[in-house]
This record gives C-alpha cells, structure tokens and sequence, in this order.
C-alpha cells in the first residue's frame, strides 16, 4: 500500500476535509454574557460537592482556560452556575455547577428535571479536608440522583491532590473508595449504582485527564471511535493515538492501549507549542481578524524527541486534532501513516454526519414545544 498525493486529493473533492457543517464548529470569540448557557436541549453534566471542595474552579480552569492560581479569587457561589462547553460535535453539553450548600429539598432548584437530562454527575471531594461529611453527602446525593434517573454515569474526583504525598494519595482513594461502597452495601444500592473515583488536580494535567474520562463516557459513539485508532495504531506502527479536542486539551477517545500519563502530558504540550506557534506565524492572511483561528485544516506538527520518539499532529476537524506516539524507524513509513490518516478523518467525518441524522430524526419523532 502507498500513499500519493492524488488518493488525497481525490477524497477531498468527495468530502471536504476541515470544513464540517458550521454548527460542528466552536466559536473561540464568543464572549461570556453571548453564551446561551440555557440549551437545557443539549446533555448534561452537573458539578456537586460540598463548599469549597473546588467545584467552580475545576470547570473554569478546564473550559475557561482560567489559570489554576486565579481561581484562588473566585470567591463562594450561591447559586447554581450553568455553562455550554461547544467546541466539536464530540464535546458539546452543558454544565450546572450546584453550589455547595445545595439540598434536594430546595425549592430554588428544578432538581428533578436538571437530573432527568443528566448523563454524568461529577461529585468533588477535597482530599485535604475532613472527608466523612463528604461521603456523607455523596451517599444522599447518588442515591436520589439514582431514584430520578437510572442512567446518570457516577463520577467521583478526589480532588485537591497536589498537597498529598504519594502514599497519602493512595491511601485516601482506598479510603473514599471503601466506604464509600460500603454506604452502598449498607443501603442496599450495590448492585445498582456504580461510582467511579479519579484523583484530581487542578495544578497538573491530572484535571485534565479524568475529565477525558468522563466525557468519552458521554460520546454514543465512543466504541467506534476507539475502534477507528485501534485500527490505525495497527495499520501504521503507531504506539499510542489521541484524538484530543484542542480547545480543552481533553482527549474524546484513544485506542484501547492503557494510557500512560507521561504520554497524555507530552502530547498536550505538543498542542500548546502548535497553537503557541501559529498563533505567531499561521494566522492566514488577515492575522488581525478575530475570526481566523490558530488551528486549521492546515494545521500538522512533527516533533522528534532525543530518545527516537516522534510526536505527529494530523488536524481532523475544527478543534479536533489526532496526536500520536510512534518510534522513529517507524515514521519512514510516512506515507503509509498519511493515507491512513485520510481514511481515518473520512471515517470521523461520517460519524459527525450519522450523530447529526440520529439527531435530526429525534427531533422529528418529538418536535419541540412550548413549555
Ligand atoms: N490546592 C488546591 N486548591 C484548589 C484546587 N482546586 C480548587 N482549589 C481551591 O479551592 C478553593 C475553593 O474553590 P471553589 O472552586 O470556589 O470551590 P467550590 O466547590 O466551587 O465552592 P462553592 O462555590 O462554595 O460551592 C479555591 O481557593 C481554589 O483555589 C486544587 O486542585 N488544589
């Protein structure tokens, strides 16, 4: 198999690469008061713990690129914030960040129907304070959330690790893990709700990661999609490959190799130097509009490491970016990777277009009303 350019450009007449439908795309330059954050139509995924525990800091610093030693002046919220991350057609929901003093029984909030839209509820527990009042509340807060909907996807973050040692990490997740299942057992729930538990914090990329986690949760087509780079690894001597959404760092999907953390840093610092750099010396034509974004369908990087590693970054989409590992004996075959590459982008486009039909045939079966 080799690849020449005229298979490339024959797919591009066939399917325009880097031009999704308009609604696919993220505006970069949408101010905050212009952000409908009431699109109650998209999935949902809510923010719970305790005061303080870190909740509204964690969401500014992954989806508003807030610097994590800002979010030291946010201040306590007293209301429930509600935000709509849009960047692709993969990460696309919004977020409702419940305040800390927030109770089923409150009647400020539509809990009931906030949670029937609900697809992943994120609880935050501060590793570094007293942790039984939080287990007490997640305990109360899972099993409501399960009585109102059956399928929210559980999600604990252990939150504010940077100032535990290694072995007091390890320790309180065992901790939290364990009697935070034994809650379950006691009241019976066991068999029925499923948490899962992440160490977070947002002075690393480990924020970053488990929130991956969490949203490929949330992607319907997430097994195709780990099927598509299992495929591609194999087919191309790659070691490991990311589709990362560039805007939050957030990877939607890899194959199904373990992710190792270096490797997740590495190809996220990769992202910044490319932006860093286009930012200077790729902004097309007209570098003073605001509308001409730093990453593009133009955009690709190569890195090669003094330890005979290659970074290679391959644009999919607006804001969606393939970032793979390999060895450097294996890149000769670089034609290979790249006509692999082009099949693989053709693949992800047809995805978005089958979402958007599964979609819009939704919306037929139920046309919107007036509330
Ligand atoms: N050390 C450390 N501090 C953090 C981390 N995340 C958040 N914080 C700090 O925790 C404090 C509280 O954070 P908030 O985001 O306001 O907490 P919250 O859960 O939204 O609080 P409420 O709005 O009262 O419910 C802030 O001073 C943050 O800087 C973390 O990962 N590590």
């Amino acid at each position: 198999m080799s690849f020449n350019r005229v298979e490339e450009e024959s797919f591009s007449t066939t399917f325009d690469i880097g031009s999704l439908p308009k609604h696919y795309e993220f505006n970069e330059f949408i101010s905050d008061e212009d952000v409908e954050s009431d699109r109650d139509d998209l999935p949902r995924l809510v923010l719970m713990g305790l005061r303080g525990s870190g909740k509204t800091s964690i969401q500014k610093v992954v989806f508003q690129k807030m610097s994590p030693n800002e979010t030291l002046f946010i201040g306590s919220n007293n209301s429930m914030l509600k935000d709509v991350v849009n960047n692709s057609a993969f990460v696309n929901f919004q977020i409702c960040d419940f305040p800390g003093h927030f109770d089923f029984t409150d009647s400020e909030y539509d809990v009931q129907s906030i949670l029937q839209g609900c697809q992943s509820l994120v609880f935050v527990i501060d590793a570094q304070d007293a942790i039984a009042s939080a287990l007490n509340r997640l305990h109360s807060v899972v099993t409501k959330a399960y009585k109102i909907n059956k399928n929210i996807k559980f999600e604990v973050f252990i939150h504010k690790v940077d100032g535990l040692t290694e072995d007091t990490k390890m320790e309180t997740q065992r901790e939290i893990h364990q009697r935070a299942n034994d809650d379950l057992v006691d009241s019976g729930d066991e068999q029925k709700i499923y948490i899962s538990f992440h160490l977070t914090s947002i002075y690393d990329h480990s924020i970053f990661e488990a929130f991956s986690r969490v949203v490929q949760k949330m992607i319907p087509h997430y097994a195709t999609l780990e099927n598509f780079l299992n495929i591609i690894i194999q087919t191309s001597g790659i070691e490991k490959a990311f589709l990362y959404d560039v805007k939050t760092k957030i990877y939607v999907a890899t194959d199904s190799s373990p992710v190792d953390i270096q490797s997740y840093e590495l190809c996220c610092d990769m992202i910044d130097v490319v932006i860093d750099l286009s930012n200077i010396y790729g902004m097309g034509q007209n570098p003073g509009l605001m509308n001409d974004p730093a990453f593009d369908d133009q955009s690709s990087s190569l890195i090669k490491l003094n330890n005979g590693t290659i970074l290679y970054l391959r644009e999919v989409c607006s804001f969606l970016a393939l970032v793979c590992i390999l060895r450097e004996d294996n890149f000769e075959k670089q034609r290979i990777i790249d006509y692999n590459f082009v099949i693989l982008r053709k693949g992800i486009h047809k995805l978005f277009e089958l979402k958007d039909k599964e979609k819009e045939s939704i919306e037929s079966r139920n046309p919107p009303s007036f509330k």
